[in-house]
């Protein structure tokens, strides 16, 4: 059994909130506002701005080569993700610029800086650990997603299921789970498994919070149009 399938079955009720939220199932019927979407996609910009800084200390925190072209992979990755949500806010006259300068949601600010003080105050295991929910999670609802696109042609979350669902994402989740069990040889001790699920569980739930995040910031919106509050506020 792979490390993450440990944790996962360890922390299942956290992974299954995050993975089986109520906006992924909206997303694949396709009546998921598109407000909502669009909410998230603003705040998951900035949140993969943060998430390129904690590859980056995944860099900074490698002792071998190998670890180092691991986290190069994955900031590669999320540097190429970004171009989707390039793609789709331009459609709505949101230009890199404009989102560069929203604000980030609180609950943007929690699960980024969460991960990254994984990784400033654990080693190289702590901060993988707190990552894995990210690509893994996101590659799991892709596939899960995908054969609704068959079904809908005309299916408005197209893309977005597409990027996840692709060949490229799917890679990049095996090559998390392959080296998660590398690293777990290295270092993981029974002992140490408790405090490694409680980051997983903690990273599953604070991703469970993003999605609910897009359904916030777009009733605040409606319920405070002459609100002060920025897009993406
Ligand atoms: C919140 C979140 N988690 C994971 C991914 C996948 O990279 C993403 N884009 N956003």
């Amino acid at each position: 059994m792979s490390v993450f399938a440990r944790l996962k079955a360890a922390a299942l009720d956290d992974w299954n909130s995050y993975v089986d939220h109520a906006f992924i199932r909206q997303m694949e019927d396709g009546t998921l506002p598109e407000a909502v979407f669009q909410s998230y996609l603003v705040q998951d910009y900035l949140f993969l701005i943060q998430f390129a800084r904690a590859n980056a200390l995944a860099i900074y925190k490698s002792r071998t080569l190998d670890d180092m072209r691991i986290a190069q992979t994955s900031l590669n990755v999320i540097m190429n993700e970004m171009n989707l949500h390039v793609r789709l806010c331009e459609r709505w006259g949101l230009s890199p610029a404009d989102l560069e300068a929203a604000p980030e949601h609180r609950a943007t600010v929690a699960y980024t800086r969460y991960v990254l003080d994984c990784g400033a105050s654990g080693d190289l295991l702590d901060l993988h650990v707190a990552l894995a929910p990210c690509v893994i999670g996101y590659a799991e609802i892709g596939k899960r997603l995908e054969p609704a696109l068959l079904a809908n042609p005309d299916h408005p979350y197209r893309e977005w299921i597409s990027e996840y669902a692709s060949d490229g994402f799917q890679e990049a989740a095996q090559a998390s789970i392959a080296h998660l069990d590398r690293l777990a040889e290295l270092s993981l001790t029974e002992k140490r498994f408790d405090g490694l699920t409680a980051i997983f569980a903690a990273a599953s739930r604070l991703e469970a919070d993003f999605w609910q995040m897009g359904y916030d910031i777009a009733d605040e919106r409606r319920n405070h149009p002459a609100g002060i509050k920025p897009l993406g506020a």
